[in-house]
């Protein structure tokens, strides 16, 4: 028997299919594989330029994968690391849940709530056209937000919680942007690990 609520649940949305799995892993899971991933992980402080001016990026990341196919994006070049056991046994349970197989891994690590993530759409050529991407948090949660390109009121928040899973399917990445904006709250780091399947 489980003792966590692991209950799916279905967001019904215009030109998107959102999937969120609370509790995917265990209190014991999240802690030993933010542990070792946190310690294990070469990370990237990488510069991006917006409109011409050059700023450090709002978090550290660090990609991986199968091959050694460079990963672009924002201007930024990354080039992936081998995926570690520990990686693969996560990347294992997410497959299993999305039913989809994964080769590349992006994983950002928000240290304080000054880090987010910018609004965007995960829409590079080399993901396909409707690309599946299942999102795993581990430590701190943070806030979600989404929002379609031309539905005023589609607007919406979640909170992704140490050992959820999220997975954005279908048109999303066409209709939909996604942020997870800076917060005032004192919060500690998070991790985020989000698997992608690059073509
Ligand atoms: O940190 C998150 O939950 C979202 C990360 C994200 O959107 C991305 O890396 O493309
Ligand atoms: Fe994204």
């Amino acid at each position: 028997m489980n003792l966590f609520s692991e209950e799916k649940q279905h967001f019904k949305l215009p030109n998107a299919e959102l999937i969120y799995i609370p509790n995917l892993f265990s209190m014991h899971e999240c802690k030993t594989y933010f542990k070792t991933i946190k310690s294990e992980t070469k990370w990237q402080h990488d510069d991006i330029t917006v409109f011409g001016k050059t700023y450090k990026q709002p978090r550290l990341t660090a990609l991986f994968g199968h091959t050694d196919q460079p990963y672009r994006y924002s201007n930024i070049t990354m080039h992936p690391h081998p995926f570690t056991p520990t990686l693969l046994t996560i990347k294992n349970k997410a497959e299993h849940c999305s039913n989809h197989i994964f080769n590349t891994l992006l994983i950002n690590l928000y240290r304080d709530g000054n880090d987010s993530n910018g609004w965007h759409a995960d829409n590079e050529k080399e993901l396909g056209k409707n690309p599946l991407i299942a999102s795993v948090t581990f430590g701190e949660s943070r806030t979600f937000h989404f929002k379609h390109k031309f539905i005023k009121e589609e607007r919406h928040k979640l909170n992704l919680e140490n050992g959820s899973l999220l997975i954005m399917k279908g048109e999303m990445q066409h209709y939909w942007l996604h942020q997870i904006p800076k917060t005032k709250k004192q919060v500690n780091e998070r991790l985020n690990l989000t698997f992608r399947t690059i073509n």
